[in-house]
């Protein structure tokens, strides 16, 4: 998968901006505040992806603009697509793949996977349980559309089940409504279990060589899901999760009225991962959870490769600088094979990367 050209208009701090990449390696050099990030997060746009930093569409509209355009020719599973997305205040956004209109999100997903990894994930392992939700989330959203709509679907009725406890009191009508919303929450909750248990099962399969050599075989790496305490093993059938996430749900009936919170559902599962037997997370030094992070976004690269058979676009922003030199050389060493953008301040700071372009983002707008 690869974007060969890019137009941005009126995309966070870019005007006009075009440009065609390369195959290989695209280094986005220039100073701080320029609209490097911005760049790479009109590139994940386009694979369906969230924004990893704006809370709503209209974030990314030029401040003073009242719409946005982010068109790309790309290239995937051998054939030629020219994704269109049209951002305008106030209005639904507009999407097509050549001149055809697409619905969701998931649709630019088949065209496009991206993996991302920016400073912030350096964090993933010390972070909270929600952090490793969202990454598990995002790249499920990508592989299997499927997946994306039981998402937003449970997303959607647990936020209405939150309200119905949070405000029972005041109005007990309301819980004539809980059995409805627990039903089907566990019916989307299975999906969600099913579709994470599989991919943590593969996605360890790849960390494990990955930081074993990473950390020059001395430690051993191992990934684990939890999930409702009911669900003794989530690679089960989605349909025998679903009457284990009702009894978990009937047992914490009573500890959800009188919290007010919702308790139970795959809302607050986690992905554990361990280091030599031990949580990472609690007992890995501060270098140990970088290159834990590390593995686990080159893991996910290779699982996209493995799921679609090419190479999922790279977008390494920001992230080398953050590294010491042996984990930088690891990465970059790693990272051969499939298109990969690269933010950095400075041009040289990337010399011996191999064969590529380099772009200089000087106020959104390439400079001279
Ligand atoms: N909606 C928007 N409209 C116009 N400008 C915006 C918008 N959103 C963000 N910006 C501006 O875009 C500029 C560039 O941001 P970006 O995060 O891409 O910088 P960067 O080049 O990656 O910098 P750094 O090296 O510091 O990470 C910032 O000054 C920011 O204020």
């Amino acid at each position: 998968m690869m974007v060969r050209t890019l137009e941005l208009e009126g995309f966070r701090n870019y005007r006009s901006f075009s440009a065609d990449f390369a195959p290989g390696v695209n280094v986005i050099y220039g100073e701080n505040a320029q609209g490097k990030t911005n760049l790479l997060e009109a590139v994940r746009y386009l694979s369906g992806a969230p924004s990893h930093r704006a809370r709503s569409e209209g974030e990314l509209i030029g401040f003073d603009v009242p719409s946005a355009r982010i068109c790309a020719q790309l290239e995937s599973r051998g054939r030629d697509f020219k994704v269109e997305v049209q951002l305008t205040r106030g209005r639904r956004r507009r999407m097509t793949s050549n001149g055809v209109r697409l619905k969701t999100a998931g649709e630019l997903s088949e065209r496009l996977h991206t993996v991302l990894f920016c400073p912030e994930d350096l964090m993933l392992i010390r972070a909270g349980s929600a952090e490793r939700r969202r990454f598990l989330d995002q790249s499920l959203c990508q592989l299997r559309p499927r997946y994306a709509a039981a998402l937003a679907e449970y997303n959607r009725l647990h936020e209405h089940k939150r309200r119905i406890l949070r405000d029972w009191e005041e109005k007990p009508s309301l819980l004539d409504l809980l059995p409805e919303f627990n039903d089907r929450m566990a019916r989307c909750g299975a999906i969600l279990i099913h579709y994470r248990a599989h991919f943590i099962r593969k996605l360890a399969q790849f960390a494990a060589p990955i930081h074993a050599e990473f950390s020059g075989e001395r430690e051993k790496m191992t990934l684990s899901y939890e999930t409702v305490k009911t669900v003794e093993d989530p690679l089960i059938p989605t349909r025998e999760i679903y009457p284990r996430l009702l009894e978990h749900q009937e047992s914490h009936r009573r500890a959800e009225l009188e919290s007010r919170t919702c308790l139970s559902g795959p809302h607050k599962d986690d992905l554990l991962v361990s280091i030599d037997g031990r949580s990472a997370k609690q007992f890995a030094s501060q270098g140990q959870t970088r290159t834990a992070a590390l593995s686990l976004k080159l893991a996910e690269r290779e699982l996209h490769q493995e799921d679609m058979g090419e190479w999922p676009v790279l977008l390494l922003d920001d992230v080398l600088s953050e590294l010491d030199q042996r984990r930088r050389d690891f990465v970059l060493r790693r990272i051969r094979g499939g298109q990969v953008f690269i933010t950095c301040c400075e041009e040289e700071a990337l010399d011996g990367l191999g064969e590529g372009r380099t772009f200089h983002i000087r106020a959104g707008a390439l400079a001279d």
